[in-house]
């Protein structure tokens, strides 16, 4: 059974997603271990109730970046990870992280990929006068949000929106399409190549795998 660490930062629904998938058998994996920056994370509670282990690592003791890094390289490794999952982690990484695990660091932004990298992704598209919105599973690397793309899913924008209906849009779909990615890694089915994605040995297209 493929070992799963999830990094979060927050209310951790997706954390929840892929505990109840690997608990429902559709994920082929087991959550061995979820570490947090935030210590008021609510997916540290989701995460406890589910048997899981977790820790807290706050960034803000650290000098910098990259010690605060080496110390989650080490957290993580901890746990015997085979798949690394950010699922709302909140943290730019530096190499330091991303060497540690490129190739097995997935991550999921509520975008459709190039657009909107960073933060405050769901204003900028109601901002943009976007008639869809969506989000996208990456691999990750140095490159913020720059990581081949895996998978996306699109919503629709409407007139009423505002970010927090559209962020809900966005999380049903990010509940069923990250499951399925992590079930694609852990399955041997998903690579990192020559600086792209690969499912089942054919290279996936800069959008990745269209869902629905
Ligand atoms: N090297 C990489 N690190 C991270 C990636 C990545 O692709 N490459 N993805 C992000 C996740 N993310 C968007 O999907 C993201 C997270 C955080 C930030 C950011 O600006 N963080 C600030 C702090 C913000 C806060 O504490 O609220 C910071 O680190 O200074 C941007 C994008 C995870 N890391
Ligand atoms: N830039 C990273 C980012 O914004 N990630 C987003 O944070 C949310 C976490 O929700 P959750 O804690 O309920 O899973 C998700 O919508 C995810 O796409």
């Amino acid at each position: 059974m493929k070992r799963i660490v999830v990094l979060i930062s927050g209310s951790g629904s997706n954390l929840q997603a892929i505990i109840d998938a690997c608990g429902e058998g559709r994920l082929n994996g087991q959550v061995v271990g979820v570490i947090s920056n935030k210590a008021d994370a609510y997916g540290l509670t989701r995460a406890a109730t589910a048997g899981i282990a977790t820790q807290v690592l706050s960034h803000k003791g650290f000098a910098d970046r990259e010690s605060y890094d080496a110390a989650l390289v080490a957290a993580v490794n901890d746990f015997g990870a085979d798949l690394v999952v950010l699922a709302g982690f909140m943290r730019i990484l530096t190499p330091v992280f991303v060497g540690a695990f490129e190739g097995r660091l997935l991550n999921i932004h509520p975008s459709l990929l190039p657009k909107y990298k960073g933060l405050n992704t769901h204003q900028r598209a109601l901002d943009a006068g976007d008639n869809e919105h969506g989000v996208s599973v990456h691999f990750v690397t140095a490159e913020l949000d720059g990581g081949p793309v895996i998978a996306q899913a699109k919503v629709a924008v409407d007139s009423s929106d505002n970010a927090d209906s559209l962020a809900h849009k966005v999380h049903l779909k990010e509940h069923v399409l990250y499951p399925m990615v992590c079930g694609w890694f852990v399955d041997g089915r998903l690579q990192m190549g020559e600086g792209k994605a690969w499912l089942d040995g054919q290279v996936l297209p800069p959008c990745g795998y269209a869902t629905h």
